[in-house]
């Protein structure tokens, strides 16, 4: 199988879209068509959460290549959650769609192993086609991920310069001239120029908000072998001016995450159809975004 990094590429490019739909299913905000009753079991809750994630992949699987569940939202939910998370794996891969997994784990490196081998190893139950991972416990706690990630074809996105603005306590701190989140994304991207295949990336991702359009350049720039993840897009400010620098020449090298802003669009446009504004939702962020990438290549 080619590696997770060659077919993120192949991907974007037959869809022509670097959106990244994210699958947060709040249960305040589903559809009222979809919504369970205050007294609802928990597995009702999931029920509805599989059923409206469902509607949300048929609505918006022509306009973008990858989605990512946020596990919180399922874990929530206790063992029925996680369920129909699995499920809500499923069905992405039957749309055709790649599988990003939020999970941001980590942990020593024994542990760390433990967590890669659930989410990446070849007896997953889970199945998914990359991991959102936490730098913060160091070199040995990441390698578990990139190295089952390099031999299951995986990806692994660390997360470098977080979208929120309290991630600046401590990534931006500085130490022998660089900042925290430089030094992270180096040792990324050390990583990703050391397993790059046919699209010329690497096994290692980088997260980076679009909330930080100024140091989005600066490590795209020092990362040119590592795809991006860039969330921040849409409910939390981030515009297509704002992601514009994270991409390469052609128009390659991220994709941007839109949670809030595309699944739950029917708030905004309500239509007699809830998954009708998804898609309408989705299509919207596809095409600012494909303009986006410098000279619209995609
Ligand atoms: O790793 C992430 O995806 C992530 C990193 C980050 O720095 N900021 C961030 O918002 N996220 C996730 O991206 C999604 C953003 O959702 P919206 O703000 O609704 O688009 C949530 O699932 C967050 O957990």
């Amino acid at each position: 199988m080619p590696s997770f990094a060659d077919r993120l590429t192949s991907a974007v490019r037959e869809k022509r879209s670097p959106l990244m739909v994210g699958l947060d299913p709040r249960l305040d905000q589903l559809p009222v068509s979809l919504r369970p009753p205050l007294e609802a079991s928990a597995a009702e809750r999931a029920d509805a959460f599989c059923e409206f994630c469902r509607g949300v992949i048929d609505a918006v699987a022509d306009f973008t290549p990858i989605v990512k569940p946020q596990v919180a939202f399922f874990e929530e939910l206790g063992p029925a959650g996680m369920v129909a998370l699995g499920a809500v794996i499923e069905e992405a891969h039957r749309a055709g769609l790649l599988v990003c997994v939020d999970g941001k784990r980590n942990d020593i490196g024994t542990t760390a192993q433990a967590y890669a081998n659930g989410w990446l190893g070849e007896q997953s139950p889970w199945r998914g086609d990359a991991l959102t991972v936490s730098p913060y416990l160091g070199d040995d706690s990441l390698e578990p991920f990139t190295k089952l990630a390099a031999e299951r074809d995986a990806g692994v996105f660390v997360l470098v310069k977080t979208s929120n603005p309290g991630g600046a306590l401590w990534q931006d701190l500085e130490a022998e001239g660089k900042t925290l989140y430089r030094r992270v994304g180096e040792y990324v991207e050390t990583i990703a120029a050391s397993t790059v295949g046919a699209s010329g990336y690497g096994v290692a991702g980088a997260v980076v908000g679009a909330t930080y359009p100024q140091q989005l350049a600066e490590l795209r720039a020092a990362m040119p072998h590592t795809w991006f993840l860039i969330p921040g897009f849409g409910a939390q400010g981030g515009a297509a001016a704002d992601v514009a620098a994270g991409f390469d020449a052609q128009g390659l090298g991220a994709v941007v995450n839109s949670s809030r802003g595309v699944i739950f669009a029917y708030e905004k446009n309500p239509q007699p159809d809830w998954r009708d504004a998804v898609r309408e939702a989705a299509r919207s962020a596809c095409e600012q975004l494909r303009a986006a990438t410098s000279a619209g290549q995609l």
